[in-house]
C-alpha cells in the first residue's frame, strides 16, 4: 500500500501528537483525511478539529483501531497498559502497526499487553516534528519486518530524521533528544534574560540570542568544524570570549548540562522499572 493511502491513527491528541500531525500535514506526506485521532478532552477534540481541518477526530480509542492501519500511541507513559487493555481487542495483527512513542515503555511491555504476533515499533520522537525539523530515534520489536521499519522510516521523515538503534540505547536517547528542546529553550531563555542584564532591550536581546544558536548551528554544520573549533573562532587570546567561558566553567555549565540529560535519562529507565513491575 502506497504512503499517501495509509490510514494513521493517533491515540491521544497532545502536544506531541499534533506536532507529528501538522509535519505529516505540511510535508504533503499525507492527506488530512487519512489521520484519525481518538481524544478523551472535548476541549482538545475542538482544537484538533479546528487547527488540522479535514482530519476525523473521535472520542474512542476502539473506533479508531478499526478505521486505521498505523496506530500511534501518544498517550502518557502512566496509562499506556490501560490504553493497552482497552484496545487489544480491536487489534489485528495481520493488518496494523502499532508505533509508540511513550517515554520509558519497553517493546517488551506493548507486545505483551497486545495480542500474539502484533508487529510494534518503539519511537522516541521530538516536538521540533511540529516544523519538519524532529529527530526520532526508531526500534523494531520481535514481529516487526524489514517493510514496517521501511514504513515507518518514511512515516518519520516526514516531519525530520529518523535513526534506527537498538533499544538498549532507547533511556538515553530520551534524556538527550526527547527531552533536549526543553534544555535548549531554557538556554535560550537565559541568554535573553543576560542580555536584558547588561542593558538590551528584551526585544533586541530574544533576536539576538535566537540568531546567535540558529546561526552557530548553521556554522557547524556549513562548515564541519566540532565545538571545539567553532569555539575556537570566537575566542581570541585575552578578548571578551574567554571571559565568558571562564564564568560558563565556574557555574559548571557542562557538568550542569550532563546531570541533565542523566536525571532525564535515569527518569526514563524508572517508567521502564515500573512499566515492567506492573507485569509482575
Ligand atoms: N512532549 C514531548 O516532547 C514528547 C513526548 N513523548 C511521549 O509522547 C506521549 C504523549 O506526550 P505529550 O503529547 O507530551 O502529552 P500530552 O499530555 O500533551 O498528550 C496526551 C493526550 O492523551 C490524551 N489522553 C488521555 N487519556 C487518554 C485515553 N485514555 N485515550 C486516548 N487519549 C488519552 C490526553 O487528553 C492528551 O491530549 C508520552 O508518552 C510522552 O512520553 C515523546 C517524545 C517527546
Ligand atoms: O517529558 C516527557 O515525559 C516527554 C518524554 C520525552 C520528552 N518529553
Amino acid at each position: 500500500m502506497a504512503f499517501k493511502d495509509i490510514k494513521i491513527g493517533f491515540i491521544g491528541g497532545g502536544q506531541m501528537a499534533a506536532a507529528i500531525i501538522k509535519g505529516l500535514i505540511e510535508s504533503g506526506a499525507t492527506l488530512p483525511e487519512n489521520i484519525l485521532v481518538s481524544e478523551p478532552s472535548s476541549q482538545r477534540r475542538k482544537y484538533l478539529e479546528e487547527t488540522f481541518p479535514g482530519i476525523k477526530v473521535l472520542f474512542e480509542n476502539c473506533a479508531l483501531v478499526k478505521k486505521a492501519d498505523l496506530i500511534i500511541l501518544a498517550v502518557k507513559p502512566q496509562i499506556i497498559k490501560e490504553v493497552l487493555k482497552e484496545i487489544t481487542l480491536c487489534v489485528d495483527y495481520s493488518r496494523h502497526l502499532i508505533i509508540s512513542i511513550a517515554a520509558g515503555i519497553p517493546l517488551a511491555v506493548l507486545e505483551k499487553c497486545l495480542p500474539e504476533k502484533t508487529r510494534v515499533v518503539r519511537v522516541m520522537p521530538n516536538t521540533p516534528a511540529l516544523v519538519q525539523a524532529g529527530i526520532s530515534v526508531f526500534t523494531g520489536g520481535r514481529y516487526t519486518t524489514s517493510e514496517d521499519l521501511t514504513l515507518t522510516r518514511k512515516f518519520l521523515e516526514a516531519f525530520g530524521k529518523a535513526v534506527e538503534l537498538p533499544e538498549a540505547y532507547f533511556d538515553a536517547v530520551t534524556g538527550l533528544s526527547g527531552s533536549g528542546p526543553a534544555y535548549i529553550a531554557t538556554f535560550v531563555e537565559a541568554l535573553i534574560d543576560a542580555g536584558v542584564k547588561v542593558g538590551l532591550p528584551r526585544q533586541v536581546a530574544e533576536i539576538l540570542a535566537q540568531e546567535t544558536i540558529l546561526g552557530t548551528l548553521k556554522l557547524m554544520q556549513g562548515t564541519g568544524k566540532n565545538p571545539y573549533e567553532i569555539k575556537s573562532m570566537v575566542t581570541s587570546p585575552g578578548g571578551t570570549t574567554i571571559c565568558g567561558l571562564k564564568a560558563l566553567e565556574e557555574g559548571a555549565f557542562r557538568a550542569t548540562v550532563m546531570d541533565a540529560v542523566e536525571e532525564a535519562t535515569n527518569r526514563s529507565k524508572e517508567l521502564t522499572l515500573l512499566a515492567l513491575k506492573e507485569e509482575d
